[in-house]
């Protein structure tokens, strides 16, 4: 069976082929971000990341929604995942709590300023009900995360992070670790083929730092439905240009597709 690609709007990403290349933005204030947003979307990946863990104003709701807005307008029709990564699970420090967070969500979701919405499954159940029923509403893709920025769980505990975030309600499942050697990468991207085959809804997986570099541009094969690379600046250990990435996905796409 073919791993199904991310559907946005009506729209798979990237036209089906997978992975879709996704650019993070990590600009801290209104004037870099979009900034990043036009030269990064020229870059042409499939859609955006913008990481408002980076952004400086975060704790005030109307500077964000402003940001938002000239996010939008730069990002010359790319979708845009919004995501906030906390810092337990390899983000930033943030000024505000749980129940904001989620506030915010809510504000960009609301004004139609952002089309996926990542959220970590690790998180309180209240602010995950909070997002989903967010999601749902608006029609927007809930990615449910989870990151290991130190090592990579066994054989078991991976299969049960993307099977959790399906039973959780996520419309797509995702799982980033630290590999400590290539037998980590390895059994990443079998835990990924597996996903992909035994789940409903589309994966995402990654292996960072320099170890798990390949899986940044074999992970299609193996079921990942996204891959990140870089446009401006990376918000991960490993990413790679998005023309790099690009490259390699193509090449082995041609090479797999006869
Ligand atoms: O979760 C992910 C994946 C990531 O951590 C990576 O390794 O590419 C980069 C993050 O920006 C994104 O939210």
């Amino acid at each position: 069976m073919q791993p199904s690609p991310i559907v946005v709007r009506g729209h798979p990403l990237a036209g089906g082929r997978l992975p879709a290349v996704c650019a993070p933005l990590v600009a801290r204030d209104a004037d870099a971000l979009e900034a990043e947003a036009r030269t990064v979307a020229a870059l042409q990946p499939d859609l955006l990341e913008w990481r408002v863990d980076f952004f400086t104003g975060l704790a005030d709701a109307q500077a964000v929604v402003a940001a938002g807005r000239r996010v939008r307008a730069a990002a010359q029709g790319l979708p845009i995942l919004f995501t906030r990564r906390s810092h337990r699970e390899g983000g930033q420090s943030i000024p505000i709590g749980e129940a904001e967070v989620a506030g915010l969500y809510e504000a960009l979701a609301s004004q139609g300023l952002v089309d996926l919405l990542d959220w970590e499954m690790s998180g309180p159940e209240a602010e995950l009900a909070r997002v989903r029923a967010l999601a749902r509403a608006r029609g927007l893709p809930l990615v449910l995360s989870f990151h290991d920025f130190h090592r990579t769980p066994d054989d078991a505990a991976l299969r049960e992070r993307f099977a959790h975030a399906h039973a959780l309600g996520a419309d797509v499942a995702k799982v980033a670790v630290m590999p400590q050697s290539l037998e980590d990468v390895h059994r990443l991207l079998g835990a990924t083929l597996r996903a992909s085959r035994e789940l409903p809804i589309p994966v995402i997986s990654m292996a960072m730092g320099e170890l798990g570099a390949v899986s940044r541009v074999c992970g299609g094969v193996f079921g990942s439905a996204l891959t990140f690379a870089v446009g401006g600046a990376a918000s991960a250990p490993g990413q790679m240009p998005i023309a790099d990435v690009r490259a390699a996905v193509a090449a082995l796409q041609r090479a797999s597709s006869g």
